[in-house]
């Protein structure tokens, strides 16, 4: 594996690592995402927890296998989805239901701290209704809230990125990239199918006290090298180069095709 500094901006670190393989990369993200659960559980008594869809599930695998299923301490996780598609949760679409599949089903987290969408209401409604879920969870101290931008910090977002440089459900040129007050919103015209979606917004996103940018893959590797490349202060900003902690440590788990068009991989 080769790790390196990658670009980062005043306040946040950011990390790039490169693996091998598949099974190299799930091993480690496994070891990263167990060693954070273990801190946060040890200074806040609970771990937030944030799932994207695609294929950053199968990343997970590790996680749900010796000695990580007895070692980690499951009962202090809160789940949550930085996007989900407005579909019914038994559905093949539905992120709630690949993630309960391929990993919420093998792992004890108290299904009461596993916060699914409400797929009983529209796209608005549902936004509406999973953001006043997170403030109640604010308040109730098991979400912790940044000083620094009065938004959530959820202690770890594990994110994937399109091919297109999107995150979450914020897509290039949309306008809903530039929310600056909501924390969920929703989007009804996503160029990914299935078109009706809820999204954490940047702001939400940028709170977070750690982010694992999961990234494989050479039809990546485009917007991998815009986002990793000294940033220009460029009005067509890709939403994976708008993922900017404003305090916290971003990693890059990504394997040699995502960074193929770097210059000093
Ligand atoms: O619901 C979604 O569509 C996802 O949350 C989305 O943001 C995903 O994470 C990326 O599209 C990367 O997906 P892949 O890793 O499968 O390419």
């Amino acid at each position: 594996m080769a790790t390196a500094p990658a670009a980062s901006d005043a306040g946040s670190k950011s990390k790039l690592l490169v693996f091998d393989s598949k099974e190299d990369l799930a091993v480690s993200l496994a070891k990263y995402t167990a060693e954070l659960s273990q801190k946060f559980a040890a200074e806040r008594g609970a771990f937030t927890a944030v799932l994207s869809g695609g294929s950053l599930i199968d990343a997970l695998s590790k996680l749900t296998e010796p000695p990580y299923l007895e070692s980690v301490d499951w009962s202090k996780w809160h789940v949550f989805w930085v996007d989900e598609r407005v579909v019914p949760k038994d559905h093949e679409d539905s992120n709630y239901k690949l993630a309960f599949d391929g990993f919420l089903s093998k792992v004890p987290i108290p299904p009461g701290q596993v916060y699914a969408i409400n797929d009983a209401l529209s796209a608005e409604g549902a936004a509406d209704d999973y953001e006043a879920c997170l403030k109640q969870l604010v308040k109730n101290g098991v979400i912790a809230m940044s000083t620094a931008t009065g938004f959530p910090r959820f202690d770890l977002q594990l994110l994937g990125m399109g091919p297109d440089g999107h995150i979450a459900s914020l897509f290039p040129g949309h306008p809903l990239v530039n929310e600056k007050e909501r924390w969920v919103t929703y989007i009804k015209d996503s160029p990914k199918p299935p078109p009706e979606r809820i999204t954490f917004t940047f702001p939400v996103i940028n709170s977070s006290a750690y982010i694992a940018m999961v990234v494989t893959g050479a039809g990546k590797a485009g917007p991998v090298q815009k986002a990793l490349s000294d940033k220009q202060t460029s009005s067509d900003l890709l939403p994976i180069e708008m993922a900017v902690l404003q305090d916290g440590e971003f990693t890059w788990f990504t394997d040699k095709p995502a960074v193929s068009l770097l210059q000093n991989k």
